[in-house]
């Protein structure tokens, strides 16, 4: 699980430390998007962070040697660093078009694939993916894609524990498990 950046400092950490007690409950991993300072206030599992953000060798350094870090990544040279850099997992899309992100480039399936196959880290697909098209992209057919991250498909929902388990059966049937 992933928590996102747009809130106050004090509202982001508090509603990242709730989110801690949840995930330690179920054996679920918390990555904080971009907030280096709150990931290490909470004592989260990670972070994820993007291109303009701080350097992946910096992050490192301030989280040590256990935590994750994950890095977006749109091109097989940016995940080529990313791996140089230390990072333990990429992020690579948007996989299709969204309304979540303005102006993000959208990669489609075969800039994707050929991210996947250029990267010698594990590779999570986002943007524009939801139970209808998960699958497509879970069966790419690259070893290194472990899984899928969503926004909208979640939240944009009328039930998100509904559509949760949904996205949750189709990923188990391609065999890919997203915490
Ligand atoms: C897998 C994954 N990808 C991207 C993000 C966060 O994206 P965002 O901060 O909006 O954009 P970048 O600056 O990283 O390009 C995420 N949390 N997980
Ligand atoms: C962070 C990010 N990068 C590409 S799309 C996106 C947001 C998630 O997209 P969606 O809401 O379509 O799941």
């Amino acid at each position: 699980m992933s928590l996102e950046k747009d809130a106050k400092t004090g509202k982001f950490l508090e509603a990242a430390k709730a989110c801690h007690n949840i995930c330690r409950l179920h054996g679920v991993h918390l990555l904080i998007n971009d907030r280096i300072d709150v990931a290490l206030a909470c004592d989260a599992d990670g972070v994820h962070i993007g291109q303009s953000d701080m350097p992946v060798a910096v992050v490192r350094t301030l989280l040590g040697p256990e935590k994750i870090i994950g890095v977006s990544c749109k091109t097989p040279e940016q995940a080529q660093q990313a791996w140089v850099d230390g990072a333990d997992y990429i992020g690579c899309g948007g996989v299709y078009p969204t309304n979540t992100k303005v102006n993000n480039l959208t990669v489609g399936l075969e800039g994707l694939k050929t991210v996947c196959l250029a990267s010698k880290l594990p590779v999570v697909a986002i943007g524009g993916i939801s139970v209808s098209n998960a699958r497509s992209v879970m069966e790419l057919g690259v070893p290194n894609l472990k899984g899928v991250a969503v926004v909208s498909a979640m939240f944009d929902t009328e039930s998100i524990l509904v559509e949760t388990q949904k996205l949750h059966a189709v990923l188990m049937e391609t065999r890919a498990v997203v915490k």
